[in-house]
């Protein structure tokens, strides 16, 4: 009696397998692109998001034993895997990846804190890193990595090179700035930097580029949805409800310049008193959780207000490098970095490769802007 295996069958027997990073099924993720049977042979194409997967191995053999355990008749089982080609090439940043753009509504919640840890932390993790400070403003990054003032960028074949601190390639407008000098910028003039530190700077092959935005939903947050492909944005809120309300602003306007917001991070949560260890809740309780909840927004996670945390700042040295791992405060921030990693990944898989705003058509985010 000969058996006829189907499609559904082979879908079905597959429908639990997840990917070991994201926590999603492939089916979810769209990861499962074609399955072909042949009698009794079997052969499934998972599309993996980089050829460079480390855990390819894993999602293979979960996929084979799936369909081995969930379809006993069938014969061979195989597997491919291929790598969708994610990288966006930009014309103005081929070789990078993934542009994540760190913004808040309000100043001081602690943006420039969370871009720089972030930074640190992804290359903890493996992976190529920049950090474009574009806070025009009040540029601390330099400062908070521990760049000495005299440590600037050089010029190689009429390009600019980034510094290297912690293994992040660091760009800030704090280099070029004369310390103390107020500067006033106007939309041409932020525009204008902005493009010289996309083009000018050798940015070479990242896995990611962090952008620390001045706080806000002004000029230079809109040049940057105009020129680049922006893999989506990454929100910093205290709970406090003032804030909350700007960062819901923040969310709206990279929404309507259709960037997705791959998450909110609530920093300054909450204290815990060195001497009785009793929580208390300063700025109020978990608001910019719920609010990530409501809209159905990754909430990423959550930081203490700590001294430790504003010291690390001040000398220069990131907490996350500055805390041990068994610290508290630093297993959170490894989450928040996985986590983040995370939903660029199901981004990636979900929808398609970003588009700078100025090669899309019309929207909600100032139109024609930097045109
Ligand atoms: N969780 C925290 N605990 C204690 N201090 C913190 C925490 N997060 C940030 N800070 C401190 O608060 C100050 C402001 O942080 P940061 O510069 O990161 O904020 P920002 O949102 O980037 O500000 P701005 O909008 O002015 O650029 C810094 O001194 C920083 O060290």
């Amino acid at each position: 009696m000969s058996t006829t295996i189907t499609t559904d069958q082979v879908r079905h027997s597959l429908s639990q397998v997840k990917d070991p990073e994201i926590g999603k099924t492939l089916l979810e993720l769209g990861m499962i692109k074609d399955i072909a049977i042949d009698g009794v042979n079997v052969t499934v194409t998972v599309e993996l998001t980089t050829a460079a997967c480390p855990l390819k191995s894993t999602i293979e053999s979960d996929c084979r034993q799936a369909v081995t355990n969930g379809i006993p008749e069938a014969g061979a089982v195989t597997i491919n895997l291929t790598a969708r080609d994610q990288e966006t090439p930009s014309e103005l940043l081929p070789g990078v990846k993934n542009i994540i753009a760190v913004g808040s509504g309000k100043g001081g919640v602690g943006k420039s804190t969370v871009s720089a840890n972030l930074a640190v932390a992804l290359t903890r993790l493996g992976h190529k890193v920049g950090l474009l400070d574009m806070d025009f403003y009040g540029p601390s990054i330099p400062a908070m990595l521990g760049i000495a003032p005299d440590h600037k960028p050089t010029v190689k074949d009429d390009r600019i090179i980034p510094v290297e601190k912690h293994g992040v390639h660091v760009i800030s407008i704090g280099f070029f700035l004369e310390e103390e000098s107020p500067v006033i910028w106007r939309a041409p003039m932020v525009h204008a930097a902005l493009k010289q530190f996309i083009e000018d700077v050798n940015w070479g092959e990242l896995d990611y580029l962090i952008l620390d935005l001045p706080p806000g939903t002004g000029d230079i947050q809109l040049s940057m949805v105009h020129m680049l492909p922006v893999t989506g944005a990454l929100i910093v809120s205290t709970p406090q409800d003032m804030a909350l309300l700007d960062a819901k602003k923040a969310v709206s306007m990279f929404q309507a310049c259709s960037v997705e917001v791959l998450g909110i991070v609530e920093n300054m949560s909450y204290h815990i008193c060195p001497q009785c260890q009793h929580q208390s809740y300063l700025f109020g309780e978990k608001g910019a959780r719920k609010y990530a909840d409501e809209r159905k927004i990754p909430f990423l996670g959550d930081l203490p207000l700590e001294f430790q945390v504003r010291e690390a700042g001040d000398e220069g040295n990131p907490f996350y490098l500055a805390l041990d791992e068994e610290n508290h405060i630093h297993n959170k921030f490894h989450r928040i970095a996985t986590n983040l990693k995370a939903s660029v990944d199901v981004r990636n898989q979900t929808k398609p490769a970003p588009q700078p705003l100025s090669a899309q058509s019309a929207s909600g985010c100032g139109g024609g802007h930097g045109h």
